[in-house]
């Protein structure tokens, strides 16, 4: 059974790995035995996050590309292939939001935050898979979101770009799961990073929100999502395709309640 989860031998990507999410996935597919690559855009963020591995002793290889740019992911990507080794996992979870009001939003910065959130896993996707259908095998997770079912107020751009990365990710299924691929999504609830820290930390009001729309009464940890994002990579998901896995404490089981009510 332990073999099922056993990913030696294999190389890992996890686009913005540097923390948060994305290295809650590179600790997790570590050490289940894969060798992780993680890149950023963000230098410091690069050197940092070495040490962080460190501690679990996970040696980690390190490389800025920036992923909306096809000229610099098709670099990326060969000085990877060259430096470790043909990529076999490749998790999408570079991503960035911008909450603000439709009709305040800048186009141009509704059009970055697609590019980065949707555009950017199709660059990645596009550049990866030629070489896993080539092996004909190859796991690709996308990271999605609540917002790939809700919308929210102020959150148009990235609610529109995880809806589409959710459709992609069936696309790429449908299109590449012949070839012994497996192109699955993550969908995590609210998670405590620095990509939701403005709305938690502080008092913020919007805790309450995610109290009462969260069973599980929490906010998700990073590893939490680290941990499917082992099982999506693993054998033991070699006939899951096509779906967005929920890591949401029960959000999009749950209308919501009246807090206090029924508490035992
Ligand atoms: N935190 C949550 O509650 C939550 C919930 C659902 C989905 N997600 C998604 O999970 C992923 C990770 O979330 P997080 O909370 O860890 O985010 P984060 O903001 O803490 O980390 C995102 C990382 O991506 C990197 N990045 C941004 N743009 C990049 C680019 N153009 N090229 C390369 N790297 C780039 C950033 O430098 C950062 O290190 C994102 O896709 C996010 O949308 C987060
Ligand atoms: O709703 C917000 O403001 C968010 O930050 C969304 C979260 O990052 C996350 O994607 C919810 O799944």
């Amino acid at each position: 059974m332990k073999e099922l989860f056993d990913l030696s031998g294999k190389v890992a990507l996890v686009t913005g790995g540097t923390h948060g999410i994305g290295m809650a996935c590179g600790k997790a597919l570590a050490k289940a035995g894969a060798k992780l690559c993680v890149n950023d855009i963000d230098d410091a963020k690069l050197e940092s996050c070495k040490a962080e591995y460190a501690k679990e002793g996970i040696e980690v290889y390190t490389i800025n590309f920036n992923v909306c740019s096809e000229d610099g992911v098709d670099k990326g990507i060969s000085t990877i292939e060259a430096e470790v080794g043909p990529i076999d996992i490749l998790v999408n979870n570079a991503g960035i939001i911008k909450r603000v009001p439709i009709l305040d939003m800048p186009i141009a910065d509704f059009e970055l935050v697609l590019n980065v959130d949707l555009v950017a896993p199709l660059i990645l996707a596009k550049r990866v898979a030629p070489g896993m259908i080539k092996r004909r095998h190859g796991k690709i997770i996308n990271m999605c979101s609540m917002m790939s079912v809700y919308g929210r107020q102020n959150v148009s751009a990235y609610a529109a770009a995880k809806g589409g990365l959710k459709l992609l990710t069936a696309n790429m299924c449908c299109e590449w799961a012949k070839y012994g691929l497996q192109i699955n999504g993550i969908g995590p609830g609210y998670i405590a990073t620095e990509q939701t820290a403005p709305i938690r930390v502080g008092g913020h009001p919007f805790n309450d929100l995610v109290m009462t729309r969260t069973p599980a009464n929490r906010w998700g940890e990073p590893e939490d999502v680290g941990n499917a994002s082992l099982f999506l990579a693993s054998k033991a998901a070699d006939f899951v395709n096509g779906q967005v896995l929920y890591v949401d404490g029960g959000i999009l089981a749950n209308f919501g309640y009246v807090k206090g009510e029924n508490d035992i």
